[in-house]
Formats: C-alpha cells, sequence, structure tokens
C-alpha cells in the first residue's frame, strides 16, 4: 500500500509508523524508468521508502521552465505503487515554504560555480536548499540520487558531508535508453527529430570515453557535437573524477549540456585517462 500525503502534518503522522530506517528518493515528477531504478535500489536495502515529488521553484531561473514543466501526479503515484513505495510526499509550495522565499538559504561553494553552476545561477542554491528541507522532513537515514544529475549528487555529498547532516547519500548510475539517451523528463518535450539530434550527447560522450588523452577525449566527442546541427552546446568538459581538476592518469569524467531546441539536457559519463608512453 502506498500511502500518499500533501502536508508536513500528514508527512510526520505516517513517519511515526515508519520503524526502522527510512530512505528517500526526492523527484520532481514525472517519473520514469531512471526514478524508478533509483526506487529499487532504495527498496533493496530499506522497506519504508519516501519518494517526494515536487517542482521547486527556488532552483528555476527566471527564464526556465518551471511552468512548463510536466506534472502528472496520477501516473506518478502508479509508478511508486509498482515499486512498493510505502509513502508519496507530493507538497504544495506552502508546505514547502510556510513563510514564503526563504531568507537564508545554502551556499553551494566553489564547486557549485562551475558546470551546471555557471549556466543557472542560483539553480544549485536552491536545489540544496530544498534537499536539506526535505531530508529533514522525511527524516531519512540515506537518500539516493543519479548520476545523471552528476554535480548535484556531488554537492549533495558535500553539503551532507560539511554540515554533519545524519544522513548517507548514494549515488545510483544513470539508466538510458537502449540507443543510449540518458532517461530524463525533459526528453518528453522533444519531437522525433529533436529526440534523434539529442543523441549526439550519449554518442560524443561514448566515443570520447573510448580515449585517454584529454585531448582526444574532448576533440573526438567535441566533433560528433559539432558534427549535429540540431545541437547547440552550453559545456563540453573534462574534469577529475570528483569535478576536480583533470588528473594526468586514472579516474575521471566526462560532462555535456546543451539545447536541443527549447529543451536542454545534460548527461555526462565516467572514464579512465592513461598517460602516452
Ligand atoms: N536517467 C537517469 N538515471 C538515473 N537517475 C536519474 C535519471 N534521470 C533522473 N534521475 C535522478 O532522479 C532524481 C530526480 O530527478 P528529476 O526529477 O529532476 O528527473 P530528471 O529526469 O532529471 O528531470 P529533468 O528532466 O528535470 O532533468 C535525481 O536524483 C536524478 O539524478
Ligand atoms: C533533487 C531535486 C528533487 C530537488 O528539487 C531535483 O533537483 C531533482 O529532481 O533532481
Ligand atoms: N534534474 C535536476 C533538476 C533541474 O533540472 O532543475
Amino acid at each position: 500500500m502506498t500511502a500518499l500525503v500533501h502536508t508536513r502534518a500528514d508527512l510526520a503522522a505516517a513517519l511515526d509508523g515508519a520503524g526502522g530506517e527510512i530512505a528517500v528518493v526526492m523527484t520532481m515528477g514525472a517519473l520514469h524508468e531512471g526514478h524508478r531504478q533509483l526506487m529499487r535500489t532504495a527498496r533493496e536495502r530499506s522497506a519504508f521508502v519516501v519518494v517526494t515529488i515536487f517542482v521547486n521553484p527556488l532552483q528555476f531561473g527566471p527564464n526556465e521552465d518551471f511552468e512548463k514543466y510536466p506534472r502528472t501526479l496520477d501516473e506518478d503515484l502508479a509508478i511508486c505503487r509498482a515499486e512498493g513505495v510505502a509513502l508519496v510526499f507530493a507538497p504544495s509550495r506552502d508546505d514547502v515554504y510556510p513563510h514564503g522565499a526563504p531568507s537564508i538559504t545554502m551556499d553551494p561553494g566553489a564547486l557549485g560555480s562551475i558546470l551546471e553552476g555557471a549556466s543557472r545561477p542560483g539553480h544549485f542554491s536552491g536545489m540544496l536548499t530544498v534537499v536539506e528541507k526535505l531530508l529533514l522532513l522525511t527524516r531519512a537515514g540515506v537518500a539516493y540520487f543519479g548520476e545523471k544529475d552528476f554535480q548535484q549528487l556531488a554537492l549533495v555529498r558535500r553539503m551532507a558531508r560539511d554540515l554533519e547532516l545524519p544522513v548517507e547519500i548514494a549515488g545510483v548510475p544513470t539508466v538510458r535508453e537502449i540507443d543510449g539517451l540518458a532517461l530524463s523528463s525533459r526528453n518528453r518535450f522533444l519531437s522525433p527529430d529533436q529526440r534523434r539530434s539529442a543523441l549526439a550527447l550519449s554518442r560524443a560522450l561514448r566515443e570520447g570515453a573510448t580515449h585517454t588523452d584529454p585531448g582526444a577525449v574532448l576533440a573526438a566527442a567535441g566533433k560528433i557535437l559539432a558534427d549535429e546541427p540540431g545541437v547547440l552546446v552550453d559545456y563540453l568538459e573534462l574534469t577529475g573524477a570528483d569535478l576536480g581538476p583533470v588528473p594526468a592518469e586514472g579516474p575521471a569524467r566526462l560532462l555535456v549540456a546543451a539545447k536541443v531546441g527549447a529543451t536542454r539536457l545534460i548527461d555526462n559519463v565516467p572514464l579512465t585517462l592513461h598517460k602516452e608512453v
């Protein structure tokens, strides 16, 4: 049985009956196979999984897609039921921000100013602020985040570490369509032609990751993106595995963000660099 609650009072009452560790999967709804994988991973360890569904206005910029973000609560609930989720928390804006827009918010620091943070000013502050609130409201002992939003996962981990939050942050590898496209709620905005163009993102990352020299990685991935006219690249960057500087050798990360029509997509892959001999 999956319970649905909308208010923090009903959430608290439902959590009182949880017993055992509480796991949380935070989402903005429009659930897909990527979200389902997070729920399944959570269920493997915890009997009581809470899914939150909230399109957080604080993490959207003024010209972003907050208004048009898909809202599909009935379908989302059916998915949560099928995945054995104990509780769905789908609050209103007032339930999350009862005192209006918060005057004290999270500062994501230097890690929040690169990549997505450079392109979406204020995004990570708004994201961390709501994540911290939802961690406390759901009393989670463990929280699951997808590697698709790799910088988000890194920032949430760092917030938990730096602020001594009593929660474990667990990452889940990106779930892809059979042709490589990373699942994303925003994929539903793509026309068939745009979806074909969007495949260049995963293709570029896959091809880049077959190389071991930083220059070759970026050249290979960059060429595939440049050859696809339907894709407007925001960034293509190689970093260390923790989003720090590129190491001379060892684990690294290749990340891309691009617009396909009006839809902004992100993706990333792990790779390993080797020194030329
Ligand atoms: N393809 C995926 N594989 C693994 N996890 C995912 C995937 N897509 C989303 N997630 C994770 O699900 C959680 C909720 O994400 P969100 O609701 O924003 O979905 P989304 O598909 O990323 O939507 P958007 O289109 O807004 O990027 C996040 O932790 C996110 O990383
Ligand atoms: C973690 C999150 C639910 C916070 O609003 C959101 O950023 C998302 O869906 O990835
Ligand atoms: N999936 C990350 C949330 C956002 O794009 O706002």
